[in-house]
């Protein structure tokens, strides 16, 4: 059973705007979730639904003009070697010393010197394109045991070379590459480079932010399966951003989809992969092909995301969405269990609210209506 305890982190009703001279663009709308210790989360949704702006405000590395103008984003810390506890402030070292129990900390509340700590020990994050992320001109071997050097000093020089060569060989990289520079490595090695040095100081929170999509599809999946057996082992939570919602089927515990800055589904994955209750996010699923499982026919979802500076009333998805009625278009849906069957599946969306109808749509209503609309088109 799920505990407090289990609690790693916790997103609570985050706002992020980035003010333009043209009006402030709401890339992230009161987005709430919880991860557990060593879940693995995927976050997914088209281009410029908010996936990365969220993961920038998790890391606090949102910078201007983006900026975080409401919600909480709560870290539970665990009892873990003090080396790791600089993000905590004096007053909650000497009470963890005293035996007390730690309380959750506010990311957004930790100041620099608190956030320096708190990256890399607590949380590491790898970025779109991270294997361009190497530094050209370093071996990188050099470039672990830089990381190593900062944030690791009690270890010597000796020790560092050995961890260095250890984090290659858990990525399924020989230890000799430590003298190898960027260029020598293929892009799939690269990528594992990179998740070598996030891993480095053994975080309790991964962030992946698309990390696989400069690479083909075989290699693609190998860093996948990759990434999958190191969370289990070192018992490391992740969040993986994507837009093809296909991959985080297999990859993930639960998945979080995004629509227009707000989240619009979240649940087990195998519930979204059995019947996704969003009309986007039923939309979503069938505008990629999936390797495995029953053919699909796919048909897409037509026309594009609302302008964020601009978000119409109601439900973001409305415009496109193939069985939107009349409350669609003024009263904005909030996420609510969808399905008796799988409580923990909540969708943000009118059709599953007794209120408005009495049967939830079935995946067959779905399919139907988009196949309508398309014929329409
Ligand atoms: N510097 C900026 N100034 C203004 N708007 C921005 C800026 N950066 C991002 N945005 C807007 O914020 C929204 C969310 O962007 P974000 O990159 O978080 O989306 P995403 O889902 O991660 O997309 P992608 O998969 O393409 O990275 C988008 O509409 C984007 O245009």
């Amino acid at each position: 059973m799920e505990t407090k305890n289990d609690l790693l982190l916790e997103v609570k009703d985050v706002c992020v705007d980035y003010q333009a001279a043209s009006g402030a663009v709401h890339a992230v709308d009161h987005v709430s979730f919880t991860l557990r210790r060593g879940e693995i989360m995927g976050l997914a949704g088209e281009s410029g639904s908010g996936k990365s702006t969220v993961a920038y405000a998790i890391a606090r590395l949102t910078r201007p003009p983006a900026v975080v103008t409401d919600g909480e984003i709560f870290y539970y810390p665990h009892a873990r070697d003090h080396r790791s506890r600089g993000f905590l402030s004096r007053k909650q070292r000497a009470e963890e010393a005293a035996g007390a129990a730690l309380d959750a900390v506010d990311i957004l509340d930790l100041t620099n010197e608190q956030l320096r700590a708190f990256r890399w020990n607590e949380l590491a994050i790898v970025f779109q394109s991270a294997m361009n992320a190497l530094n050209p001109v370093m071996k990188v071997g050099d470039q672990i045991l830089d990381v190593l050097k900062t944030h690791r000093p009690d270890l010597t020089k000796h020790a560092r070379k050995e961890h260095a060569a250890e984090l290659l060989k858990l990525v399924g990289i020989a230890p000799d590459r430590l003298n190898s520079y960027p260029h020598e490595l293929s892009g799939g090695m690269r990528q594992r480079a990179v998740i070598a040095i996030a891993l480095a100081l053994n975080p309790e929170l991964i962030i992946m932010d698309e990390p696989t999509t400069a690479l083909d599809v075989v290699v693609q999946r190998e860093i996948l399966d990759l990434v999958k057996s190191l969370c289990r082992e070192l018992g490391m939570a992740m969040i993986f951003i994507t837009h093809d919602l296909s991959l985080l089927l297999e990859l993930t515990d639960n998945i979080a989809i995004m629509y227009a800055g707000r989240l619009v589904e979240t649940a087990a994955a195998l519930d979204i992969y059995h019947h996704p209750r969003h009309p986007y996010s039923h939309g979503l699923l069938n505008s990629f092909p999936t390797l495995r499982g029953p053919r699909r026919k796919m048909v897409g979802i037509p026309g594009s995301p609302p302008d964020l500076r601009q978000v119409p009333p109601g439900c973001p998805f409305q415009q496109r969405c193939p069985m939107a009625f009349s409350a669609c278009k003024t009263i904005r849906p909030t996420l609510r269990p969808a399905s008796a069957s799988a409580p923990g599946q909540l969708a943000a969306c009118h059709l599953y609210d007794p209120h408005y109808r009495a049967e939830p749509p079935t995946a067959q209503d779905l399919t139907a209506s988009y196949e309508t609309l398309a014929e329409r088109r």
